[in-house]
């Protein structure tokens, strides 16, 4: 599995020219406002850019955007419910409460509705959404910006296995050390620049 960027460009700047194999990834870090979240989402092609993202040399306009998206699954900083109903989301629920302990979460929260859940806990509900469907590329927002330091360790431990078993991973952060921990290339995006750190 390769995920390849060739002359990306559009609101998070750019050219962006990066290639990531199974196993692979890449932290990205930089000031508020500097398009981290515009260059995951024209990965995802969820935002408007030219240039070409390729998956195993197969360029995103070979695929249905449904398809690409469950491919170069995107985890935005504030996901997005469309239900009050939270086990809606998840119409593979065994799947689902398979993984709650992993992160901490007691399978009784599918029974509560979005809006009482805490910030954390949609956040890792999302994450466990984004997993479900065994994505070899993880876009990660901010996976982790809501969580306390113990939540933190437990999702990395999550994204390291899925390194391990070959996903590719872009995540955004503004936490320093998590690119080493995560064994993650780390890049700052700056003036519509990546700079290698
Ligand atoms: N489709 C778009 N076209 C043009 N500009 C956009 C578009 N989407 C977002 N922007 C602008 O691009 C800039 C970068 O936004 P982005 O959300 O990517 O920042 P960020 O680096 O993720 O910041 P933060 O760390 O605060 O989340 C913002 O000024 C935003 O208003």
């Amino acid at each position: 599995m390769r995920l390849r960027t060739q002359a990306l460009k559009g609101a998070a700047g750019g050219p962006f020219d990066f290639a990531l194999g199974a196993g692979d990834a890449m932290a990205i870090t930089g000031p508020s406002g500097a398009g981290k979240s515009v260059l995951l989402r024209m990965i995802a092609d969820l935002d408007p850019h030219e240039g070409t993202v390729a998956l195993d040399g197969v360029e995103r306009a070979a695929f249905t955007a449904p398809d690409w998206r469950r491919r170069v699954a995107y985890l935005a900083a504030e996901p997005g419910w469309w239900h009050d109903d939270t086990a809606a989301h998840f119409p593979d629920r065994a799947r689902a409460v398979a993984l709650m302990p992993d992160l901490a979460l007691d399978a009784a929260l599918l029974a509560q509705p979005v809006h009482r859940l805490s910030t954390g806990e949609r956040m890792r509900l999302a994450l466990i959404r984004t997993l479900l469907n065994d994505p070899p590329v993880l876009l990660l927002d901010e996976p982790t910006g809501a969580l306390d330091p113990q939540a933190t360790r437990l999702v990395e431990a999550i994204l390291s296995a899925r390194l391990r078993a070959g996903a590719a991973l872009v995540i955004v952060t503004h936490d320093m050390d998590q690119a080493a921990r995560l064994g993650a290339r780390h890049y700052h995006l700056q003036a519509g620049t990546l700079t290698p750190q």
